[in-house]
């Protein structure tokens, strides 16, 4: 399995996708799992129950999801580095890419986006700042890989992922812990 991980906006869903369907492998987005499993949108569970609800069954799936996930790419949802138990698990059952990017680069990207509870607060610049803070030693902790998100496009980033697993010879047979399947119908999930 590659999981990608890293702070919420900066490209793990989109970038995965299209990895997915570069490496000719299955898409699994662990946020729409979760909303499939739930049975509402994953803002709906932060209002109703809190964000540590969401947090116990973000755990779970992953668990799942990295031990049943062979070959597929996993993009996670940005905080699912936050559980040690889940940090162990992404790092030991596959390998792990950390898209980096910095809190400034993200504003500009999710400053109209409204379907990120933890960004509905007065001023999401100061609280992406401090979630980075938080995090960035977490995903360092965690990954195998690091990429510098900044100005590449998604087509380069995709490919300076390919390049840096090719070189640590992560794409040989076997080495993701599954089969690869042709990637388009076996989506489990796609974007809201
Ligand atoms: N490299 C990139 N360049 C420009 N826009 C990007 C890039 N990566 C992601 N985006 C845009 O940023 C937004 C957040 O991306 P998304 O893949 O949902 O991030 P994540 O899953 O990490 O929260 C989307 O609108 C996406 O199109
Ligand atoms: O950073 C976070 O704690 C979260 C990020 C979201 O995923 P993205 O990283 O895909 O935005 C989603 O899992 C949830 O809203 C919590
Ligand atoms: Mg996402």
């Amino acid at each position: 399995m590659i999981s990608l991980i890293g702070m919420p906006g900066c490209g793990k869903t989109t970038v995965g996708r299209q990895l997915a369907r570069r490496l000719r492998a299955v898409f699994i987005d662990s946020d729409r799992v979760i909303e499939e499993r739930i049975g509402c949108s994953i803002r709906v569970l932060f209002e109703r129950e809190g964000e540590e609800a969401f947090r116990a069954v973000e755990e779970a799936t992953l668990d799942d999801l990295t031990r049943t996930g062979g070959g597929a790419v996993l993009s996670t949802g940005g905080g699912a580095v936050l559980r040690p138990a889940t940090r162990m698990r992404l790092r030991e059952r596959g390998q792990v890419v950390y898209l980096h990017a910095l809190p400034d680069d993200i504003y500009r990207r999710l400053r109209h986006d409204t379907t990120r509870p933890l960004l509905q607060t007065k001023d999401p610049l100061q609280q992406l700042r401090s979630l980075y803070a938080q995090r960035d030693p977490l995903y360092r902790e965690t990954a195998h890989f690091v990429i510098e998100t900044g100005r590449p496009s998604v087509a380069t980033l995709v490919n300076m992922v390919v390049m840096q697993l090719e070189l640590a010879g992560a794409l040989n047979a076997g080495a993701l812990g599954g089969a690869t399947q042709p990637a388009p119908s076996n989506e489990t999930s796609t974007d809201p």
